[in-house]
């Protein structure tokens, strides 16, 4: 191609990938490609299993389904893991597949996650579980039906902040309060930094909205049983998107098609992750997300006198202050406050080498303290601040 042509440049373009309706864009394409000079194909796992996976791949001439992509069944187990125990194939991920050899498709390798759902698992290992990969949008699903309860919106939250989601609030069943602005307003005080959407199945309130919102990436709902995640999910979905997996049978020698997959495309575009156990968790490695949902406390936090201060009783915290002065509330400063406790509790409990850091952590504090307050002692007064 010539740069100094005037003409317009009629070359023609190649078609675009079947893939790209499931994520693929030109970075993915980057780390991809040695592994397609490798001869591997691309796939999205769309379903894990007991061992097994569910993979859509762009199809070739001889398996075309009606997106253009084939479902083909795996082994879980990809050659390349480095000994990651996070490499466990889940839904979402991005992996290299050979796709024809005598024992059918192959998983050789996963691509490295963008996001990831991480819930600890019960065992002494310190490893977490992953649930989902690759999420770019995380809906915290509330019914407006029921007495609203910020502190579990705000551990939601923390868990979507902390999966590298991008976190959106999607208030359900408006259709049964006469007036939501109020609380609307108490949900978007909790939830800094994430759209909050009132939706109803019954009126179609939000339904466009929230389709627009998660148009350009993958989605998961997080929420309480009855809250309407499944009803959401089916108003985004559509009827007919639902059957239409059923309805292409088999493809090709070796592959078929399945209605059981969880990784559901949008008619608007986008894709909705349905992962049984990703809808009511526990939480996980949060930390991070905690400074997310609760970003005023962590602002508040950097003025406290001490730079590790806890918000307990310590002299110039700025946190108590704000709680004192009511400026910060009572019920999001205790929130808060539960919500950490939890979470080092889960990292103590699977992290052994952090439970011994955090025991030498005590002691230190403690000889600190003592230091401090003999010292006090010595000087005979207190010091005002
Ligand atoms: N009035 C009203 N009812 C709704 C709305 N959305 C859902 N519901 C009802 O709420 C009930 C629970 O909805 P589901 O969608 O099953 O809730 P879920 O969150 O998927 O529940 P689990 O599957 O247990 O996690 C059903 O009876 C729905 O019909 C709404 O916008 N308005
Ligand atoms: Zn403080």
């Amino acid at each position: 191609m010539t740069s100094d042509t005037p003409a317009p440049d009629r070359t023609p373009r190649p078609a675009p990938d079947p893939l790209t309706a499931y994520g693929w864009d030109a970075e993915r394409a980057a780390v991809f490609a040695p592994y397609a000079a490798d001869g591997l194909a691309p796939g999205r796992v769309a379903r894990v299993d007991r061992g097994r996976c569910e993979v859509v791949l762009a199809a070739g001439p001889a398996d075309a389904g009606p997106d253009g992509t084939v479902t083909v069944h795996a082994d879980t187990r990809p050659a390349r893991t480095g000994g990651d125990p996070e490499a466990v194939v889940c839904t979402g991920d991005w992996a290299a597949v050979e796709p024809d050899t005598p024992a059918g498709p192959v998983l050789r390798a996963l691509l490295p996650r963008r996001t990831r759902f991480l819930r600890s698992t019960s065992s002494a290992r310190s490893e977490g579980q992953v649930l989902a990969a690759n999420t770019d949008h995380a809906v915290v699903v509330v019914s407006l039906a029921v007495e609203l309860d910020l502190g579990r919106l705000e551990r939601f939250l923390s868990l979507a902040w902390a999966s590298g989601s991008r976190p959106l609030v999607a208030l359900t069943k408006t259709d049964l309060v006469p007036d939501s602005t109020y609380l609307v307003a108490d949900v978007e005080a909790a939830a800094p930094g994430a759209p909050v959407l009132p939706v109803s199945a019954v009126t179609g309130e939000g339904a466009a909205a929230l389709a627009a919102e998660l148009a350009g990436g993958t989605a998961v709902l997080l929420g309480q049983s009855g809250v309407g995640k499944s009803t959401l999910v089916n108003a985004l979905l559509g009827a007919e998107v639902r059957t239409s997996g059923a309805g292409r049978g088999n493809v090709g020698k070796g592959r078929h098609t399945t209605t059981a997959r969880e990784l559901l495309p949008l008619p608007g575009g986008g894709l909705v992750v349905d992962t049984p156990g990703l809808r009511g968790v526990g939480l996980w490695e949060a930390d991070e997300g905690l400074s997310q949902v609760f970003a005023e406390i962590e602002e508040l936090a950097a003025h406290c006198r001490f730079h590790d201060c806890e918000h307990h009783a310590e002299p110039g915290c700025a946190v108590l202050a704000a709680v004192d002065d009511g400026t910060l509330s009572h019920r999001r400063f205790e929130s808060y406050r539960k919500l950490l406790r939890e979470s080092a509790w889960i990292a103590s409990r699977t992290d052994a080498r952090l439970r011994a850091e955090r025991a030498r952590e005590w002691r230190r504090r403690e000889a600190a303290g003592r230091e401090m307050y003999e010292r006090k002692r010595g000087k005979g007064h207190r010091k005002a601040f």
